[in-house]
């Protein structure tokens, strides 16, 4: 990885974003750590999925820089992966067709063999806990299981920084739970910093934030603005233990009380 210690792997300076003339973020200023696991929560409408637009260079702001170790970021490239709650799989691809599709028909399969390829989709369907349905298509796989086709496919480019939009927000309590699980052992949390991907984790759930993040970024809405940085000083590596802690429960009753106000006032109006 190109990653420089102690310089932060994104940097946000300023960034503000115009809809026309409607504000959809203002003034944000946030470094994001190498490793790190950052995951931003807010209410409705306060520019969550702006910001990761403009990380994955599917947008542009309108004012403000926005640096990928050390550089403008002027669009998409493979050393981000982005997964959405809904992201799409290729229902005439299999498993092992979804999870190497960015390495047959993407730049990050460049320079590798077909035995190199097929080498690590294999590797990455096992990570994701798919072995054995590797020839199923996506209408024959639950929800739970399509999200780690998607999981899969992001990780089998190895991007050096993970967007996540809400990935889990679409499986019941329970998948979700195990879930989230998968998605620290895959970003190696017992692993030290310099071993892991650069996550960028946008939720609803507060608890979810709380379990996954190192740091949670609360924004406000209207306009979408910064409204505090939370430190998760949790150890790790987490488990179900840690959600039954004192702690875990304050950090969670304490990122509410922030965004309160307005997730009531956003349902409302
Ligand atoms: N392409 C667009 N054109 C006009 N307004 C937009 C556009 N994209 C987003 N917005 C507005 O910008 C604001 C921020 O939107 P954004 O989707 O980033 O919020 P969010 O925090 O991700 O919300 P949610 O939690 O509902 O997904 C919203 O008021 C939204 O309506």
């Amino acid at each position: 990885m190109m990653t420089v210690p102690n310089e932060p792997k994104i940097r946000l300076e300023h960034v503000g974003k115009m809809f026309d003339s409607f504000v959809a973020l203002d003034d944000l200023s946030l470094d994001i750590r190498p490793g790190e696991f950052l995951a931003i929560v807010g209410p409705s409408g306060s520019g969550k999925t702006t910001v990761l637009n403009m990380l994955a260079g599917l947008d542009r702001q309108s004012s403000g820089t926005i640096l990928l170790d050390g550089k403008p970021i002027a669009g998409p490239g493979p050393d981000r992966g982005v997964m959405f709650q809904d992201y799409a799989l290729f229902p005439w691809q299999t498993v092992r067709g979804n999870v190497g599709f960015g390495l047959t028909h993407g730049p990050a399969g460049a320079g590798l063999d077909r035995a190199a390829r097929e080498a690590r989709v294999a590797r990455v369907i096992d990570l994701v806990n798919l072995g054995g349905a590797e020839e199923r298509y996506p209408h024959q796989l639950s929800g739970g299981m399509r999200q780690r086709v998607a999981l899969g496919r992001l990780i089998a480019n190895e991007p050096e920084v993970l967007l996540m939009d809400e990935p889990l927000a679409a499986l019941d309590a329970q998948t979700r739970l195990v879930l989230q699980d998968e998605i620290l052992r895959i970003w190696r949390q017992d692993q030290p910093a310099a071993e892991r991907r650069t996550v960028v984790f946008i939720t609803h759930g507060i608890d979810e934030a709380v379990y996954l993040a190192d740091r949670v970024v609360v924004l406000g809405s209207r306009p979408g603005r910064l409204k505090a940085i939370v430190d998760v000083d949790l150890p790790r590596p987490r488990n179900e233990a840690t959600r039954a802690t004192a702690a875990f429960a304050d950090l969670s009753r304490s990122i509410w009380e922030l965004i309160r106000d307005e997730a009531i006032r956003a349902t409302v109006e």
